[in-house]
């Protein structure tokens, strides 16, 4: 592993009692790596990443790139705290940081200036070229747009070839469409960079476009560090399962029939799951299952009808919430072309692949 964290707790001056802004939080990255902390608003992410910067001292824990301690508080061994200038670290914020009165070229210079004028030029020239931004290098921060500006703040970040970058929010500032797309933009930076970075933001979306490996964060906790992938269909907690993705949780009980276990439910049984677990599982095989919005079809014909709730257009889909006349909520995404009014009933069934279930929550 490239950069590895191990048990980190960060605590503020002033708040000694628990809990403690990050609490017990180990992942790891290998190099060239981007990982992406996500989670709501308070659960410690920027934390964890000042922790990582140096900006933050470890209250408990370590921090190390290869084998090179950068920041540990153990039990039994002297702490270690690098300041942030000896770490080897770039950072890229959400207000970027530009420096109005330097071109952008200068801008990009400003972090390389100790090389050989030769040298520096060079290394400007390949991290425009990298951000695809060659052209404007004689420009002023302001006669660019707020794009191009965070792909310069990139630039200048990646020019003294840092170990490892990290972003906080970098794309926040910008609108939700271009958010996405420059997402992917510097992913492909990244790559090509070979650059070992991680990105904290609180748009799902944003940490699916550019990461390899997502964080979810609750409660200054790492609740997952799994792939998008997993996180989605292989969620390790209620908070994971309720933070990705649309979906309710519905009573469910798991039954053994002569081909296996099979998951009971308002909707009818989730036949040829993947997985299913046993019904010892559960008391009385008792839980509740998660079904997600994509997991829900709607099919004229099926025996179960559910009366639309509320709708919101999503372009290609709707996302329908339904509610059955046993009273449980469901959420469709259904293509746009089936386009329902509100209070009419549809039929459904499910097509589960992957079940989730949880002990049954009162
Ligand atoms: N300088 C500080 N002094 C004291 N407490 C702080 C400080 N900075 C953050 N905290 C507390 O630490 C906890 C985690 O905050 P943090 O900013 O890391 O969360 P976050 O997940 O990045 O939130 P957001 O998405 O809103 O930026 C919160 O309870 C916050 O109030």
């Amino acid at each position: 592993m490239f950069l590895e964290i191990q048990q980190l707790s960060v605590r503020y001056p002033g708040t000694p009692t628990p809990p403690p802004a990050v609490s017990d939080v180990s992942l790891a990255l290998r190099q060239g790596e981007i990982g992406a902390l996500i989670g709501p608003s308070g659960c410690g992410k920027t934390s964890l990443l000042r922790a990582i910067a140096g900006l933050e001292r470890a209250a408990g824990g370590r921090i190390a790139i290869g084998d090179e301690v950068l920041g540990a508080a153990e039990p039994g061994r002297p702490a270690v705290h690098q300041p942030p200038e000896h770490r080897r670290i770039g950072m890229v914020f959400q207000d970027y940081a530009l420096f109005p009165h330097l071109s952008v070229g200068e801008n990009v210079a400003f972090g390389i200036a100790r090389l050989p004028r030769r040298e520096r030029e060079a290394r400007v020239a390949e991290m425009l070229d990298l951000v695809g931004l060659a052209a404007v290098a004689a420009r002023y921060p302001h006669q660019l747009s707020g794009g191009q500006q965070q792909r310069i703040a990139l630039a200048r970040a990646l020019a003294p070839a840092p170990r490892l970058l990290l972003l906080d929010e970098p794309f926040s500032n910008l609108d939700i469409d271009l958010r996405e797309r420059l997402a992917q933009e510097v992913r492909g930076i990244l790559k090509r960079s070979g650059t070992t970075a991680l990105l904290v933001t609180h748009d799902q979306m944003e940490a699916f476009a550019l990461a390899d490996l997502i964080g979810v964060m609750h409660q200054g906790r790492l609740a997952q560090w799994d792939t998008a992938y997993q996180l989605y269909h292989r969620p390790a907690t209620r908070f994971v399962a309720d933070f990705i993705g649309h979906g309710v949780f519905t009573p469910a009980r798991i039954v053994e029939q002569p081909g296996g276990p099979v998951v009971r439910t308002a909707l009818g049984d989730l036949i040829d799951v993947e997985e299913c677990p046993l019904p010892s599982a559960y008391p009385g095989g008792e839980c509740d299952v998660l079904l997600r919005a994509d997991d829900i079809v709607h099919d004229d014909d099926a025996p179960v009808k559910a009366r639309i709730e509320r709708k919101a257009f999503r372009g290609s889909e709707f996302l329908y919430t339904l509610r059955l006349a046993s009273g449980e909520q469901v959420l469709a995404h259904v293509p746009s072309h089936h386009d329902h009014a509100v209070g009419d009933w549809v039929g459904i069934r499910p097509e589960v692949d992957h079940v989730v279930t949880f002990p049954r929550e009162s």
